[in-house]
């Protein structure tokens, strides 16, 4: 069952962030959110997350009204956000804490997915900012989530550790099956990631274009030099200098 939009809306004070946003993200789908700043899209993230409220409209998933935060959805911010203080193993089960015995070997086969093993003991400080990344991304999944909501998280990364990131993330979302929202500011990554692309203008925020990406997976970077690609791409750009 989807996640639902239907004419949201949201004011801060008398700026109106988000203007008439109806959207339908299908179960187990990747959609990618691109805008420049200010259009929306952490607004918009938040709204999902239930960590905002609309103005006007509503937002359900499954039907149901989202009213506040769940474990069904969790977000993955650009900072990590990592307890300086706890090992890296320490962080990956911090959210499971609150929810009774934690299952530690679904920690450790984590650590194991992620490419982290033999770093289980360290600090954050000692990780790089690639390791930190998988290291939030990990704490995020071991929650399980149905939605995995994440708000420019390869943004602060070097150019390299980011396509490690990007491939990295494809290839756990076709063994996870969750839904992926993913904000972003970088065309490429926009288009490369998602079964689907909306693209944000701001003030007010709205939704100038909502289109599948048709490309085939998996996914492959020389894809960038397609005839498809490098069309979608000049239509994107076009509407952003509008
Ligand atoms: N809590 C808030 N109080 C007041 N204004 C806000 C608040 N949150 C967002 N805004 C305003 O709403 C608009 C949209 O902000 P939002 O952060 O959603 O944009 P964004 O597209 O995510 O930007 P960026 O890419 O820079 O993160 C901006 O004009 C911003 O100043």
């Amino acid at each position: 069952m989807p996640i639902t939009l239907t004419q949201v809306a949201r004011d801060f004070g008398t700026i109106r962030a988000l203007d008439r946003i109806s959207l339908t993200i299908e179960d187990g789908s990747f959609l990618t959110v691109l805008g420049a700043s200010g259009c929306g899209k952490s607004t918009l993230l938040n709204l999902i997350a239930g960590l905002d409220t609309p103005s006007a409209g509503h937002l359900a998933i499954d039907g149901v009204p989202i009213t506040g935060p769940g474990p069904d959805r969790v977000v993955v911010f650009q900072q990590p956000g990592l307890y300086p203080w706890l090992t890296l193993r320490d962080n990956i089960a911090f959210g499971l804490r609150m929810q009774g015995p934690i299952d530690w070997p679904r920690i450790d086969d984590m650590i194991g997915i992620m490419g982290l093993r033999g770093f289980e003991a360290h600090r954050p400080y000692e990780l790089s900012g690639g390791m930190q990344q998988r290291a939030a991304l990990a704490r995020a999944l071991v929650m399980n989530p149905r939605v995995l909501l994440m708000d420019e998280p390869f943004a602060a990364l070097d150019a390299q550790t980011r396509h490690r990131m990007q491939s990295f993330l494809l290839e756990l979302w076709d063994q996870i099956g969750a839904t992926i929202v993913f904000i972003t500011h970088d065309i490429d990554e926009a288009i490369m990631l998602g079964d689907r692309l909306v693209v944000m203008q701001a003030r007010p925020g709205r939704i100038a274009i909502d289109q599948k990406i048709p490309l085939p997976r998996p996914r492959h970077w020389d894809m960038s030099l397609e005839p498809d690609y490098l069309h979608l791409k000049r239509n994107i750009m076009a509407v952003l200098a509008a």
